[in-house]
């Protein structure tokens, strides 16, 4: 014990990132590892909540969609989130949900490819994605295929002609894999197909190379790594190249190309412009864009650095700490194929990371039986890798994981 804590202050003191707490409010007492489900409050977002309410809608009311650069919201956040992304400006929209922006990137992108009548999705993807692939498939009168990551140079060899789009995640969202997007990317464009990421799980915690990697489309959300709040917008990637036949699915007035001409006909905007939709939401749109100034000055090979680093110290701490008492690590081991999260194994997950959360220590599960431990390197320190592990330890010798007021399911875990 003595010589995990002293490796974590030695990795505290030499942690170059370990300033960019001071951008986030934290509870004090509260160990916070589950910002892959919502991040941390960033300092900067109460002032310009209120700047937004009081100052731009209370006294700028409806002049601020020019004076205060409303109108371009979506289009100035979508650029920032995609500096993160490895994202050239012009290719990026803030707005609506990640669900939404699935069923625009994947109904697009089968427009994109006509005759061709497959769409590719992950068996262990987040549900929505399976759901709206469904979906999808259903209107254009298409047909999914759940194929595996490890198992797409099979399907692809077989059936690779017929594939229009194929959607991922490059992290899986129980076990915290990380999959080879590069490969992945370049096994489905040499079929012919497209390739949609959805990076919720990897905006804002690992370098992505959007433009470097020819990806054609993208979506994630804003509220997990970006901290933008819950709620807080989404966005879409579509590449440049892409643009110009991108036949968005909901044509809504913001994306026409002359929305105040009020046309009667649908004449998309030129360039992404043409992936707006409706009115954006401007007070999410502000908390979002304050919230990414804590990147500033922070590159994304850092953040994965020491997103590694914390990682793989937790994984080290249960090692040592919760031998003998049935837990499994499922993350994977090699750097290069885990994300930004460690998961564990155990029968009594639930009621173990309720018992945890009474002791301040934040994580959550995913059923059936997996506790899951999301790190924000922006805001999370080795300190709070070893002090949730020595409480999970505490946890489970102590029986609090049968203890009956920690059973019970809430409704959002
Ligand atoms: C991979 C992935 N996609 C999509 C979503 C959710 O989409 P939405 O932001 O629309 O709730 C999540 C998590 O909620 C997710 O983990
Ligand atoms: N989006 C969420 C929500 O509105 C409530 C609770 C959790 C979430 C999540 O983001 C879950 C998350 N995508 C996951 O990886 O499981």
């Amino acid at each position: 014990m003595k010589e995990l804590q002293a490796r974590a202050s030695e990795l505290d003191t030499s942690d170059p990132l370990a300033a960019q707490r001071e951008r986030f409010v934290l509870p004090d007492g509260v160990v916070y590892l589950d910002g892959n489900s919502l991040g941390a409050l960033p300092a900067a977002v109460p002032e310009a909540l209120a700047d937004g309410v009081h100052r731009q809608w209370g006294v700028g009311l409806i002049r601020s969609w020019n004076e205060h650069h409303w109108w371009q919201a979506p289009l100035r956040v979508g650029d920032t989130i995609g500096q993160l992304l490895g994202a050239a400006p012009g290719q990026t929209v803030a707005g609506d949900s990640t669900t939404v922006q699935l069923f625009n990137g994947l109904a697009a992108a089968a427009r994109l490819r006509p005759g061709r009548r497959l769409l590719l999705t992950d068996p262990g993807h987040f549900p929505t994605d399976g759901y709206i692939a469904d979906s999808v498939a259903r209107l254009l009168g298409l047909e999914v295929l759940r194929v595996a990551p490890d198992d797409l140079p099979r399907c692809l060899a077989e059936r690779g002609h017929e594939v229009a789009v194929a959607g991922y995640s490059p992290v899986d969202y129980r076990t915290g894999e990380l999959h080879d997007m590069p490969a992945i990317t370049r096994a489905v464009q040499e079929a012919g197909g497209l390739m949609l990421w959805d990076l919720c799980h990897a905006t804002g915690a690992l370098p992505v190379r959007l433009d470097e990697l020819g990806v054609d489309l993208a979506v994630g959300c804003g509220y997990k790594f970006l901290s933008g709040g819950p709620g807080a917008p989404a966005f879409i990637y579509i590449a440049r190249r892409h643009q110009a036949a991108f036949d968005h699915p909901l044509t809504g007035w913001n994306g026409h190309v002359d929305p105040f001409g009020l046309s009667g006909d649908y004449v998309p905007a030129p360039g992404v412009d043409r992936a707006r939709i409706g009115t954006p939401p401007i007070l999410s749109l502000l908390a979002l864009e304050a919230a990414l100034t804590a990147f500033e000055g922070v590159g994304m090979e850092q953040v994965r650095a020491k997103s590694l680093s914390l990682t793989g110290f937790f994984m080290d701490c249960a090692d040592t700490l919760l031998d003998g008492l049935g837990f499994t690590v499922v993350t994977p081991r090699e750097p290069h194929r885990r994300g930004s999260q460690v998961a564990l194994r155990h029968p009594d997950a639930y009621p173990l990371v309720r018992a945890l959360a009474a002791r301040g220590v934040i994580g959550d599960m995913r059923a059936p039986d997996l506790l899951r431990f999301g790190v924000n390197a922006l805001y999370v320190s080795h300190r709070d890798m070893l002090t949730a592990v020595r409480h999970l330890r505490q946890a489970v010798t102590q029986g609090e994981h049968r203890d009956p007021r920690f059973l019970h399911r809430a409704a959002v875990t």
